[in-house]
């Protein structure tokens, strides 16, 4: 039974869990979400500590700087990063110190070494009285122990990077990154750099979906082909079943002749949530999910139809089963018209970008689901409701942002 663009939606978002989070080294962080809160086990700094080289001492042993006279210091100690003081400084007297070390008892400012007469000798002469407690790192200054660092579903850049390690953490819990099994079928399709004769034609979907897969972040298990033939797709869909996370498959879905898809799936214990959806191009999409809960999308064979249903509801996918929020769809004035269809939701692609304050789109001028080279130059996936008359400039229509989609895009203008 068709069911709506809306219907389809609700259905995918709410069907597709989250995968396994796993535990991961600093080095393989970068880019995935966090699965847990990190709480600081500690204060920052650890301890109290000097921030610039030069010496510890107390305030109060220079006081007499003021009227213009240097104040001479006995050196009684050094103190390395990485070392400990083991006795105070007491009265007039001081330590060497150099930048990270923690400070000595007793004292409480460091004096840069440019303001003093230097390292050597048994004593020093300090020039300039600094603001007191000046180029003193004081130990929680940053963050208190217990609190809360990190939260849950943080996507991880060098940032996080760096506060964990910096908090000895050497892995976090980040959510599972999906792996996707993609399954190409047709007679008619030949590999790119092979020869095409007569009524061949080249397979786009398998290099398209795996890049637009890649683009998302997410990983991939298989990548086959299969011929229209019942016996070749059933053995190529159980090698793209095994370990995937997500299937996808693309062709062969609609009523053809040689539309074994769907039959093939259901042999292989699929349960069908929907097949075909109001909308135009990608009405003949299936969505089912295995016996052991995993989502599979076979999507219809031509490739712009399988790009518009890889973003409405493919990316949605891969975001839930990562625990992800689902990213939404921006608001933009359309600034040519277009014929939307009458009975099913229409979507297109097409590019939205910034004017002034303004957010505006238009939708690429080659709208059947064939044509490809539509891709190229867009930013987004448009959408329009059914309706019988042309959708005037000026209308607000909703945009999903394409996951290469770079920012500078939306800066420059229209296709
Ligand atoms: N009688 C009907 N015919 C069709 C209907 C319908 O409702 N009734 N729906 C049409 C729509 S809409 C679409 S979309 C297609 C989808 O059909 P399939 O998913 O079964 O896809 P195929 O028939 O296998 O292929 C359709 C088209 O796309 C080309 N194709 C397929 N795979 C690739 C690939 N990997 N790379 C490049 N091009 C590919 C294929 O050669 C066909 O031209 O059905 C309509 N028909
Ligand atoms: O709906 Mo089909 O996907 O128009 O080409």
């Amino acid at each position: 039974m068709m069911i709506t663009v809306q219907e389809a939606f609700r259905i995918v978002t709410e069907s597709v869990l989250p995968i396994v989070a796993e535990k991961l080294s600093l080095p393989y962080l970068q880019g995935r979400m966090l699965a847990e809160d990190v709480a600081a086990p500690f204060p920052l700094p650890r301890f109290t500590n000097a921030a610039m080289d030069g010496f510890a001492l107390r305030m109060d042993d220079i006081s007499g700087l003021s009227d213009g006279s240097p104040s001479r210091l006995t050196i009684t100690q050094e103190i390395a990063a990485g070392a400990l003081s083991s006795f105070p400084v007491f009265s007039g007297c001081c330590a060497q110190i150099m930048t990270g070390a923690p400070m000595p008892e007793g004292a409480d400012t460091v004096v840069p070494f440019e303001d003093t007469s230097g390292f050597d000798g048994e004593s020093v002469l300090v020039y300039k009285a600094p603001k007191p407690k000046a180029n003193v790192r004081y130990r929680g200054e940053e963050v208190c122990e217990g609190e809360l660092l990190l939260r849950k579903g943080t996507l991880v850049t060098p940032a996080e990077i760096a506060v964990l390690a910096s908090f000895g953490f050497a892995s976090a819990l980040v959510s599972g990154l999906p792996k996707v099994a993609i399954l190409t079928v047709g007679d008619e399709l030949r590999m790119p750099g092979d020869h095409a004769e007569n009524a061949a034609i080249y397979n786009c979907n398998q290099f398209m979906l795996e890049a637009a897969c890649r683009a998302s972040g997410v990983g991939i298990t298989v990548i086959g082909h299969a011929p229209d033939e019942r016996n070749a797709m059933r053995e190529a869909l159980r090698d793209a079943m095994a370990g995937c996370d997500l299937l996808l498959t693309a062709g062969g879905i609609s009523t053809g002749r040689y539309d074994f898809m769907q039959e093939l799936l259901e042999e292989h214990g699929v349960e069908r949530k929907f097949w075909t959806v109001a909308q135009k191009p990608g009405k003949p999409l299936y969505f089912g999910i295995t016996p052991d809960k995993r989502p599979v999308f076979a999507l219809p064979g031509n490739p712009v139809s399988a790009m518009a249903c890889f973003i409405k509801y493919v990316v949605p996918a891969l975001s839930r089963l990562q625990g992800k929020e689902l990213s939404g769809s921006i608001r933009a004035e359309l600034v040519k018209s277009f014929v939307p269809d009458r009975k099913r939701h229409r979507f297109l692609f097409g590019k939205v970008w910034q004017e002034n304050d303004r957010l505006l789109c238009c939708a690429a001028s080659k709208v059947e689901s064939h044509m490809i080279t539509a891709l190229c130059g867009a930013n987004c996936l448009l959408e329009s409701d059914p309706s019988g008359d042309s959708i005037p400039v000026g209308t607000t229509l909703n945009c999903t942002m394409l996951p290469w989609a770079t920012f500078s895009s939306l800066e420059r203008a229209g296709l």
